[in-house]
């Protein structure tokens, strides 16, 4: 599901599909995902907890564990032939890609810091392996609100936000031309969420493509060009942020919206299904009130919003 005709794209992703194989069950953490983000896009991808955002990141960077099984492609493009991140060698994953031309700031930073080195150490060392002064380090610090003294510090006497902090400016050091940002602004109060923001903004007006997966709606308006909104394992809405906001389409996204404090504060009745028995139909079906039988059957194939019945076709 792809909204904007773009001539380039930096990343195009076409039915990437992940399962998760447990004893006795399947799990359908991915399904079915069309997306191609360009340089300069940053793309927000939204939905509650387990409907797979951090899933789909890690098959982008051949993160995942043995137990998945990956299907699709993700054509990664640059100077030469586009790479299939999906299918790739995990030694050109780790040589060339991860790090270098596509940045991860993990969802959980405090355990995948190196306890023994300092932040300035860590940060000096990353700006040294990609070719850069190692001077930077105390101005892509400042970039994410942490100060030099901060930087002297270990892993174990940073803060959590502090952590997340300095994960961001670790994946920010390499400049790679594409971010994968997992959550970036957890735990961290408004003002470095805004500036922790601004920072993956001002990488796009320069030229870089962000995915931000977040919980934080606010944040995407704050900065997103696009909006994919996730639900069940699937890309239920995907269209440019502010039409998106202004008026989203499929009823779990409308629902989404409405259940912030500054829209209605209205939660939205039901549960997600379990991923490891999810309908044939629409997954959100079950809690949408504007469900019609069509809707059991397959979900929706419009090209912008997975539904049968989009908000805005209604008479
Ligand atoms: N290794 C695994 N084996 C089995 N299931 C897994 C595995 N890793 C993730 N899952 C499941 O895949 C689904 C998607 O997980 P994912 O971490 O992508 O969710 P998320 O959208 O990032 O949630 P959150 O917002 O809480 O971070 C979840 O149901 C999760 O339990
Ligand atoms: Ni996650």
């Amino acid at each position: 599901m792809t909204t904007t005709v773009r001539t380039s794209s930096l990343l195009a992703i076409s039915d990437l599909t992940v399962r998760f194989r447990l004893p006795d069950a399947t799990v359908h953490a991915v399904t079915g995902i069309d997306v191609t983000v360009a340089p300069g896009e940053l793309l927000a991808v939204v939905g509650e907890s387990g409907c797979g955002k951090s899933v789909l990141a890690h098959a982008l960077l051949g993160l995942l564990p043995a137990n998945a099984a990956v299907t699709g492609t993700a054509l990664l493009h640059g100077d030469g032939a586009p790479i299939d991140l999906l299918t790739a060698d995990d030694k050109i994953l780790a040589r060339s890609v991860r790090g270098r031309r596509i940045g991860l700031v993990p969802q959980s930073p405090a355990t995948a810091l190196t306890p023994v080195r300092t932040g300035r150490r860590l940060l000096e060392e990353t700006l040294r392996a990609h070719g850069r002064p190692r001077a930077e380090a105390d101005t892509v610090a400042a970039g994410v609100g942490l100060t030099p003294a901060d930087l002297d510090l270990y892993p174990h006497e940073l803060s959590g936000g502090m952590a997340q902090r300095l994960a961001t400016a670790l994946a920010l050091a390499p400049d790679p031309p594409l971010l994968l940002a997992d959550e970036p602004t957890s735990g961290l109060d408004r003002p470095l969420v805004d500036a922790t923001l601004d920072v993956l903004r001002q990488r796009c007006d320069n030229g870089a493509a962000v995915i931000l997966i977040t919980h934080d709606l606010a944040a995407a308006q704050r900065v997103a060009d696009s909006v994919a909104v996730m639900y069940a394992s699937r890309i239920v809405e995907h269209r440019p942020a502010a039409g998106f906001f202004a008026g989203p389409r499929h009823p779990y996204a409308h629902a989404l919206l409405d259940a912030l404090p500054d829209r209605a504060f209205a939660p939205i009745p039901g549960h997600p299904p379990m991923l490891t028995a999810l309908p044939a139909g629409c997954a959100f079906a079950p809690r949408c009130p504007h469900a019609a039988d069509d809707c059991g059957i397959q979900p929706g194939l419009h090209p912008d919003v997975a539904c049968h019945h989009p908000i805005g076709d209604r008479p």
